[in-house]
This record gives C-alpha cells, sequence and structure tokens, in this order.
C-alpha cells in the first residue's frame, strides 16, 4: 500500500515538532509549508533541540514548499493537512489559507492549535471533510528557525463532530492520524471527545493567558502579586459556568489543577509571548468565540468580557505595530455625543 501524503502548514515551534514526530514514524509522505524560514531551513534543515527528540541537526522533511499554493502546483492530492499556524481569524482565516491543499471529501485536516469551536468554519466550508482537533500540552519555541522543545510532546487528538459523517467514519480517520504521529517518545492520544477538552483547556488559555498578555507578567507573578486570585480565578469559574451551561461538566478540582499546573515555574503563557514579541494574540479563538456562546445560552461573563475588550484594544496595537493597517496622520475629529 503507499504511503499517505502528509502536509502541515507552520513550521513554528508546535509545528517542527509535530512534523519531526511524523517523520521519526516514518509512514507517510510528509511535506511542509514554511513561511520566513523557507530559505534557510531548504539550505541547511532544521536545527532541534527536543526533550523527546534530543539534538538533530539539519533535520529536512520530503518536500518543503515555501507557499500553499506552491504546495498544491507540486502535489495534487494531500490525504492529510497539518495546521500549526496561530488560530487568527481576524488576521487570517485558517480555513482559506489551506483551500488551494484540501481535496472536498477526500483530505483530513487536523487543527493543532489552541481555541475553542475552531472547527465550525471548516466543517462549513468542507461539509463532507474530517476534521480533527489536536490540542497540544506542549512547550516549544521557534528561534529564528531553530526549536527549542522544553516541555514534552502531549497531545490529545479528537474530531471535531461533522453531522454529515458518520461518526465510524471520522474516529477511524482520527486513529488513523494518530498511527502516523504517534511513537515512543511523544504521548499522543486519542480521546473521545473534542468539545470538552477544548473547554477544559479554555479553563487556562481564556484565564491565565489573557490575564498574563495584558498584564506582562508570567504565571508565577501572576500568582504571588493578588492577580491570579483577583481575575484568572474569578475567569476561571465564568468558563465553568459556561461549559456547564453548554452540557460539559469539567471536573471539581479543574481549578486547583490548572492553578497548580505551573508549579515551580515562571511560566509564559503562549499570549504573553505573542505580546512580548509584537504578534497578534490569538483573542478571538481563545475568547471571542466563547463569548459568542456564552451568549447564545444566556451565561454572564463579567470578567472575561472586560478581559476580551481590554486585549481587543491591544490586539489594535499590535495590528498597528505589524503595518496590518495605519491610522490617519491627524487625528479625525468624531461628532459623536456621548454621555
Ligand atoms: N508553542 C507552544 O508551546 C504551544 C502552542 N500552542 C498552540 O499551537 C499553535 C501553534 O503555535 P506555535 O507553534 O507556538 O506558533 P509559532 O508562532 O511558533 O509558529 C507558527 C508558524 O506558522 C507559520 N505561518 C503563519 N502563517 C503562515 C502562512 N500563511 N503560511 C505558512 N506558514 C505560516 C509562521 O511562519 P512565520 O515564521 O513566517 O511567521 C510560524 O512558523 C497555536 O495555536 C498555539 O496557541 C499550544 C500549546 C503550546
Ligand atoms: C496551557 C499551555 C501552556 C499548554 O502548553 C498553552 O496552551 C499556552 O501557553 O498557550
Amino acid at each position: 500500500m503507499s504511503k499517505p501524503n502528509i502536509l502541515l502548514i507552520g513550521t513554528g515551534g508546535v509545528g517542527t515538532i509535530v512534523a519531526y514526530g511524523i517523520h521519526y514514524v516514518g509512514k507517510s509522505n510528509l511535506s511542509v509549508v514554511v513561511r520566513r524560514d523557507y530559505q534557510k531551513v531548504s539550505k541547511d534543515g532544521w536545527q532541534i533541540d527536543s526533550c523527546d527528540y534530543g539534538q538533530i541537526k539539519g533535520w529536512k522533511p520530503d518536500n518543503i514548499y515555501p507557499t500553499v499554493e506552491a504546495a498544491a502546483e507540486a502535489q495534487p492530492v494531500f490525504d492529510y493537512v497539518i495546521i500549526t499556524t496561530k488560530n487568527l481569524p481576524d488576521v487570517t482565516k485558517v480555513e482559506e489559507l489551506a483551500a488551494p491543499v484540501i481535496t472536498p471529501e477526500k483530505t483530513t485536516v487536523i487543527l493543532m492549535q489552541n481555541g475553542f469551536d475552531i472547527g465550525r468554519p471548516f466543517i462549513a466550508k468542507y461539509p463532507k471533510n474530517v476534521c480533527i482537533s489536536g490540542v497540544s500540552h506542549i512547550g516549544s519555541h521557534n528561534h529564528g528557525g531553530a526549536i527549542k522543545q522544553t516541555q514534552k510532546d502531549k497531545s490529545l487528538i479528537s474530531y471535531f463532530v461533522n453531522p454529515n459523517l458518520s461518526t465510524e467514519y471520522q474516529e477511524a480517520k482520527t486513529k488513523e492520524f494518530i498511527s502516523l504521529y504517534s511513537n515512543e517518545n511523544n504521548n499522543c492520544t486519542y480521546f473521545a471527545d473534542a468539545k470538552w477538552y477544548r473547554y477544559r483547556k479554555l479553563v487556562y488559555n481564556a484565564t491565565l493567558n489573557t490575564v498574563a498578555a495584558l498584564t506582562g507578567v508570567d504565571t508565577g507573578r501572576l500568582d504571588l502579586s493578588g492577580g491570579l486570585a483577583a481575575l484568572s480565578i474569578p475567569a476561571m469559574r465564568e468558563v465553568i459556568s459556561v461549559a456547564k451551561a453548554d452540557g460539559v461538566e469539567l471536573p471539581e478540582d479543574v481549578i486547583n489543577s490548572v492553578v497548580h499546573s505551573d508549579d515551580g515555574d515562571w511560566f509564559s503563557p503562549s499570549m504573553l509571548v505573542d505580546v512580548r514579541k509584537g504578534n497578534p494574540i490569538e483573542l478571538e479563538v481563545i475568547l471571542g468565540n466563547l463569548l459568542v456562546v456564552a451568549k447564545e445560552l444566556g451565561v454572564v461573563t463579567p470578567t472575561l468580557t472586560i478581559l476580551y475588550e481590554l486585549l481587543k484594544v491591544v490586539q489594535y496595537r499590535l495590528k498597528e505595530g505589524k503595518g496590518y493597517f495605519t491610522v490617519p496622520e491627524k487625528r479625525p475629529i468624531s461628532d459623536k455625543f456621548y454621555k
């Protein structure tokens, strides 16, 4: 039987380690799309310093493409497309980005990204394709083409329920993907309920990432300063309430286990890292989508709402800094009446 064709888009901290794990298993033809580092890695490969795989020098997958369009031109069909970019629908919609390499009714898409309800736009655009959810607990960052992985690659793989496809088919595709990626150095397991697990992850991401990004401190300093108790824990209770109204019961000790997950570490969550780098943050998928569901279900979320509105202003600053838009040199006069 021929090997399946896999394309991975976005070789950052997470994507490069996922790609290397798939290469290590060796059961597929692996291609990747690399943006900024294309010239460098197509010549020299990747330098990887990994707590799972050790020191790897000059690693290359089967094919490296500079764009999604170039991958589509080179290969007619991909069996799997893994997306490991940041999920930033207010900058680039990932379902549009991947469109050239998705064959309807054929390609299975894997969203190995943070965020909530991120399968919804994919299933709307590709109603007959399986969409897999990958929730990663890795700690891995890209420093100018050199990858440093400090926390082990642990991922929970499920499927976003697509009502147009049978449960058996979606489950089989998800397990097939796991068999192409899971190996003795990583910890990649099947988890039946994507929605449950994504709510569970939000208890951390919507409350610690957000407050750390706003205040500029890591989760240890957030605790010592009192910000954890005053802001993040009330926000966690709101996430749990939305989940409950949505039919998802999180464990009683979820707040305690989330808070203690960084014990002993001055840990900077990904949203804080992005703010420090001047990159846009995954605000819409981590908080915006949750607030849409909270509103639909009539759950009040005062802390999360304030965090969201403040972070929208931060996002504005970050996007302007990246040149996504410019403001007029002279501030326009508004005739709006405020009271
Ligand atoms: N890093 C971590 O430890 C963890 C991350 N996550 C989640 O995993 C996901 C990936 O995060 P992470 O690896 O840190 O992100 P990074 O910012 O390190 O990497 C994202 C990569 O995607 C590339 N990319 C973005 N847009 C495109 C495009 N249009 N075409 C090709 N490549 C593109 C970027 O390229 P370029 O270099 O050109 O910008 C970059 O290499 C996120 O959802 C994050 O929240 C979850 C748990 C932990
Ligand atoms: C919870 C954590 C730290 C998992 O790796 C994460 O998702 C993040 O930093 O955004």
